[in-house]
């Protein structure tokens, strides 16, 4: 299996993406107060994974959203080093910074056509045609995902099927850092294990349910609570391997 833009571990003790006390309001306040997280800090390191935590509704989606400057925040500064300075998104221009640091939902929104589309599509934007591209199809069949289904439409594929062809559209695009919401979902073990071997060589912020996928897959997890707090600790691996799924 190739390692699709792998990265070796810390050759530069910077960190690649640096997220400051970001804040984020509840829509509407409830019983746990008005914020949804609050202060939230943290830095991320290439070829680092990250588990994000929580009971559901706790905020996890939203703050990858917020990282990926898909929906707007109250407060906090978010960094991402750029050949040997950091910039901001505002910096950056919000479309690269989205290229770069790239939110990858848990399943593709409805969408008509076909896979292949969705690459013409992706091609198109302006930010994409100055970077390199690995091809999704060969990314996919690594996976178990035969090339024909990426001609079929979206509804004729399984909900596997479209998670794994919209992960691999997002990887070959070769962003630093993937923001991944609950990415094998859809997926049976051995599928899951595959994608897994793959994205464990990227830099990822990645949500999951699954203890054992988070021992798996992680070294640092950041737990969202209810009161939004939080906190960010070494998962159970850094002393208990699980590796079987
Ligand atoms: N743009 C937004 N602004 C404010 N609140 C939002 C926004 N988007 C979602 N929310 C609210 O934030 C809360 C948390 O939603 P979110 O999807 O982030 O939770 P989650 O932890 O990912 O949940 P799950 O584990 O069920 O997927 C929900 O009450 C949701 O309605």
């Amino acid at each position: 299996m190739s390692n699709y833009g792998a990265v070796a571990l810390a050759a530069d003790t910077r960190p690649v993406l640096c997220v400051k006390e970001m804040t984020k309001r509840r829509d509407e306040p409830n019983g746990d107060g008005n914020h949804l997280f609050y202060d939230v800090t943290f830095d991320l390191h290439e070829g680092e994974v990250m588990a994000v935590r929580g009971p559901s509704g706790v905020g996890k989606t939203t703050i990858l959203r917020c990282i990926a400057q898909l929906v707007p925040y109250e407060a906090g500064i978010c960094s991402a080093l750029l050949g040997d300075a950091y910039k901001t998104p505002t910096e950056m221009g919000i479309p690269s910074w989205r290229a770069d640091i790239m939110y990858v939902p848990q399943r593709p929104a409805q969408m008509s056509g076909t896979p292949l589309d969705l690459v013409d599509m992706v091609n198109s934007f302006k930010v994409q045609s100055t970077r390199d591209h690995y091809d999704p199809i060969e990314i996919a069949e690594d996976w178990g995902v035969a090339p024909d289904l990426w001609e079929k439409k979206w509804p004729e594929l399984s909900g596997g099927e479209q998670q794994r062809i919209a992960l691999a559209v997002a990887l070959s695009c070769d962003p630093k850092v993937l923001l991944l919401d609950e990415p094998t979902s859809a997926l049976d073990p051995q599928a899951t294990q595959l994608v897994e071997e793959t994205l464990a060589t990227r830099t990822c912020i990645w949500i999951t349910h699954d203890e054992a996928q988070e021992r798996r897959i992680a070294s640092r997890t950041l737990t969202l609570l209810p009161d939004a707090t939080y906190t960010i600790g070494p998962t159970a691996s850094s002393s208990t391997a699980a590796s079987s799924i």
